[in-house]
């Protein structure tokens, strides 16, 4: 197994500046190979999956593979203010040609794309089996109860359609499951459920059960609808690109079947992919073009571009208001005292959440010697913040790092470890 692992994290690895080894008490570890300044990128890697939160797709639209914000400035902006694009303030001319426009189109289930090749190479790896477009698939259930109960069982959709999928493909189950094998550890309760969550007379079995009856029902809902879109694959519809090769390459013939006498279409892995979300994906932010935009003409003594951008700017932090105002309110107090820093916040980032093969065997320090960046296009740059010496680990930080040593301690708990960094040590003494 460790001969696996580590031939697999060197195929992954290639020619970067980096290498995987075990940490003592920590388990899989990335080491740099080279010395890094403050500043200076370290590697970068796309996700295995992502998802943009539900919440955020009403403010900002994006691409579903490669989480650009799709479509030009004008249609951002109708996006974010839910109006036509003909009601959006004008862009003036004088600044059309730097504003960031990306291609958009979308698949029958209206899922949203900046190009072709993105559509496809979504619908190549897992969007196939979970499109929604057929008006009978009862994946439309499964969607809505995600929506209802939790957004991570829509990502952890995707990773058993990427197995289904890559093994139709290759007949390999070994290697279409191995990217999650990697990560996979704990069901999801063991991971989400501690025992000051308890209520009087309550044990932690029967609170275990609240957590497996929810996720047996999600499980049978994602089944129906897998069931049903394989055999209208299998029929070879729908599909958005008639061009496309990819359905001929597919043998659906005992794929489900397979999959389930192999343990992978069941409920305890689907358990295991969403505790494995519980404890290793990481917040995406892509940042708003507008966002850009503003930055570039913040000086501008152009008086009709200083007004569009205070117009916009009103608009867009009124839309980001209302549709933020209902998780604001759960965090009662909290609430005042960023009203302040709410001030500046106008444009709406993507916000998603993402699992990464490599970013995320990074270990956790709460003296952290790299961060993770966001290009436009759902790329993640993993960045230096402080001098690294050759065969430093790399380390992230999981949490706010700006709270006392007992706060984090708290914050870490949920990832099932002590943190034993120089910081922490410190503090403890
Ligand atoms: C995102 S994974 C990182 C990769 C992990 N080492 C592995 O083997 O899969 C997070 C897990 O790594 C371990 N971990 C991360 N940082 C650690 C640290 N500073 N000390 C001990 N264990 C750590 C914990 O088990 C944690 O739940």
């Amino acid at each position: 197994m460790a001969a696996t692992t580590a031939a697999y994290f060197e195929g992954l690895i290639g020619a970067m500046p980096i290498r995987y080894a075990e940490a003592p008490g920590k388990g899989k570890a990335l080491f740099a190979t080279k010395a890094f300044a403050p500043g200076e990128p370290v590697f970068s890697e796309m996700p295995y999956v992502a998802m943009q939160h539900i919440a955020n797709q009403a403010l900002v639209q994006a691409c579903e593979n490669c989480h650009v914000i799709v479509g030009s400035i004008e249609q951002q902006l109708a996006h974010v203010l839910h109006v036509e694009v003909g009601a959006v303030p004008p862009l003036p001319n004088q600044i059309a040609d730097k504003a960031v426009a990306q291609g958009k189109c979308a698949c029958a289930c209206g899922a949203v794309y900046c190009s072709k090749a993105c559509r496809s190479a979504a619908w190549e790896r897992y969007h196939c089996v979970l499109c929604t477009g057929h008006p009978d698939t009862p994946f439309h259930d499964f969607v809505q109860h995600a929506i209802d109960t939790n957004e991570i069982f829509l990502l952890a959709a995707q990773v058993l359609a990427r197995i289904v999928v890559a093994y139709a493909k290759d007949q390999n189950l070994a290697a279409a499951r191995r990217p999650v094998d990697m990560f996979c550890k704990l069901p999801w309760w063991e991971v989400v459920a501690s025992p000051e969550d308890l209520e009087e007379g309550q044990t932690m079995e029967d609170y275990y059960d609240i957590f497996k009856h929810l996720l047996a029902q999600t499980f049978e809902l994602f089944m129906d609808g897998l069931r049903f879109n394989t055999a209208h694959l299998a029929l070879h519809e729908p599909h958005p690109d008639d061009e496309s090769e990819f359905m001929a390459s597919l043998v659906w013939d005992n794929v489900v079947a397979d999959c389930m006498a192999a343990g992978v279409l069941s409920v305890e892995f689907f358990a295991t992919v969403v505790g494995m979300f519980e404890m290793n994906n990481i917040s995406m932010e892509v940042r708003h073009p507008l966002s850009y935009l503003a930055e570039l003409y913040e000086d501008s003594d152009d008086a009709e571009v200083a007004a569009w951008l205070a117009d916009v700017q009103t608009q867009v932090r009124a839309q980001v208001k209302l549709y933020t105002d209902d998780s604001d309110d759960e965090e009662g107090e909290a609430d005042d005292a960023d009203d302040a820093d709410d001030e500046d916040v106008c444009y709406p980032d993507l916000d998603g959440t993402a699992l990464f093969s490599l970013v995320c065997t990074m270990n956790h320090s709460c003296e952290p010697n790299v961060a993770v960046c966001y290009e436009s296009n759902g790329l993640a740059t993993v960045v230096a913040l402080t001098p690294i010496q050759e065969h430093d680990e790399l380390q992230i930080a999981y949490i706010e790092t700006e709270q006392d040593v007992n706060a984090r301690a708290h914050d870490l708990s949920e990832y099932k470890f002590v943190c034993q960094c120089p910081r922490c040590v410190r503090d403890r003494q």
